[in-house]
């Protein structure tokens, strides 16, 4: 990308979302121009940090804001929908942390709007930067795995001590780290891969104080879906309370030829498995090895690479963080990708059908737990 221009963004939600703050400063093509959250005292206190001169305690002041190209949200979950809805109508590019939305309706609004009004919109799904799947892309993409045969996800994490919006969330309404890796993987340029139909199993019991808040009882759900066009299935689990088990975000890729599984325990290597051949002839115990996985810094502007190690997380003891391992290096692909797709280089990936059929694969997987397990067809928008 040659262009100089630059895009005016504003950053809105500043736990997570602050993290983003100086990856748009040292981004060639991009200044941060407002931060927003409802908290003056704490807005202050990160827009003094990074020398941020307009601030907003009101969203609905900060679209009206015509020096704003585009707004970074990094809000509530429930709030996502809404304020995505909110800035298109408002003329804004649209970036939104995950998920998308939570009900199919808010899907379905965003999906319109995006094409109505032309204005970029990108789900900043982290997983789909992460090294770790980076490095099964290009494993793919070289031919190293072969005829992919199956895909599986999975996310497990202790919500407890999260923030208030989180007790008793239906586990696949926050489904979109582990689904995405399936079909982004099976997705080419412009045409990405879609689920098309899912069947999911609720599994356990969360304690009963926490099933009311979304009338959701359990403790894990697991679902399996179609990819459109496709003879491969995936499967994905989700756990978030009452389960013990290390956070884990997962991604395996089961080929004719090779096949890469994310370690089991934080801080241990992937492993790929190699086929063994009459050509090539492999003991059981040399199928199996530890790969390191390398970083993709090479692919982003020189003064951003920086950020896709530890050293750069701004706020390392935010639960994110520790939980999540820092994303996989992911932020500053996701913010290149975003700039890249509002200065018209590249479509935004994912883009807004693409986001809307990540999401929906988990809001129909909990209607389908619901309803025992009834196979049910996710809509295109
Ligand atoms: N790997 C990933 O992709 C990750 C994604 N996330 C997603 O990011 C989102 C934020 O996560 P996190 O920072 O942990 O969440 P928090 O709940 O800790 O922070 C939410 C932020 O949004 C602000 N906020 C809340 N309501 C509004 C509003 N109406 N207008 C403007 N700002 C508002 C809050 O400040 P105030 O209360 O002052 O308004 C706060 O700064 C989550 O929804 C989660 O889905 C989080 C971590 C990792
Ligand atoms: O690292 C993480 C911590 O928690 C968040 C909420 O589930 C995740 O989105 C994230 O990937």
């Amino acid at each position: 990308m040659s262009s100089d221009k630059k895009v005016r963004v504003a950053v809105v939600g500043l736990g997570f979302g602050a993290e983003f703050i100086p990856i748009y400063q040292k981004h060639p093509n991009a200044e941060i121009v407002a931060v927003c959250r409802r908290n003056k005292a704490e807005l202050d206190k990160t827009a003094d940090k990074y020398g941020i001169p307009k601030r907003f305690t009101s969203y609905e002041d900060l679209l009206k804001d015509p020096d704003i190209d585009a707004v970074h949200i990094n809000s509530p979950i429930p709030d996502h929908g809404p304020q995505s809805i909110a800035a298109l109508k408002a003329g804004k590019h649209v970036a939104c942390t995950v998920p998308m939305a939570t009900t199919k309706e808010q899907i379905r609004e965003i999906v319109e709007l995006q094409r109505r009004t032309g204005k970029v919109y990108m789900m900043m799904e982290t997983v789909v930067y992460a090294r770790e799947y980076l490095f099964a892309r290009e494993l793919y993409d070289k031919g190293e795995l072969g005829r992919v045969q199956f895909l599986r996800g999975s996310h497990q994490q202790d919500m407890d001590g999260w923030p208030d919006y989180w007790p008793g969330l239906p586990p696949m309404w926050y489904a979109t780290h582990c689904v995405s890796p399936c079909l982004a993987l099976l997705s080419k340029p412009g045409a990405p891969a879609l689920a098309g139909k899912v069947s999911c199993y609720g599994s356990g019991r969360i304690r009963e104080e926490l099933v009311p808040k979304y009338n959701s009882p359990f403790a894990v759900e697991t679902a399996t879906f179609t990819i459109k066009g496709t003879d491969v299935c995936a499967e994905v689990t989700r756990s978030l309370f009452d389960v013990a088990r290390q956070y884990r975000e997962s991604f395996d890729v089961t080929g004719s030829k090779k096949s890469f599984e994310w370690q089991q325990v934080e801080g241990e290597d992937p492993v790929v498995h190699t086929k063994n051949t009459p050509e090539k002839p492999l003991t059981e115990l040399e199928i199996p090895s530890r790969v390191k996985v390398p970083d993709f810094a090479h692919l982003l502007p020189e003064p951003i690479r920086t950020f896709t190690m530890p050293q750069a997380i701004q706020d390392a003891d935010h639960l994110s963080f520790l939980q999540g391992g820092g994303h996989g290096g992911s932020h500053p692909h996701l913010t290149h990708n975003f700039l890249m797709a509002v200065l018209g280089d590249r479509p935004a990936f994912p883009d807004a059908p693409t986001s809307a059929n990540w999401t929906l694969v988990g809001i129909c997987a909990h209607e389908s737990a619901l309803a025992g397990g009834q196979q049910v067809e996710i809509p295109a928008y």
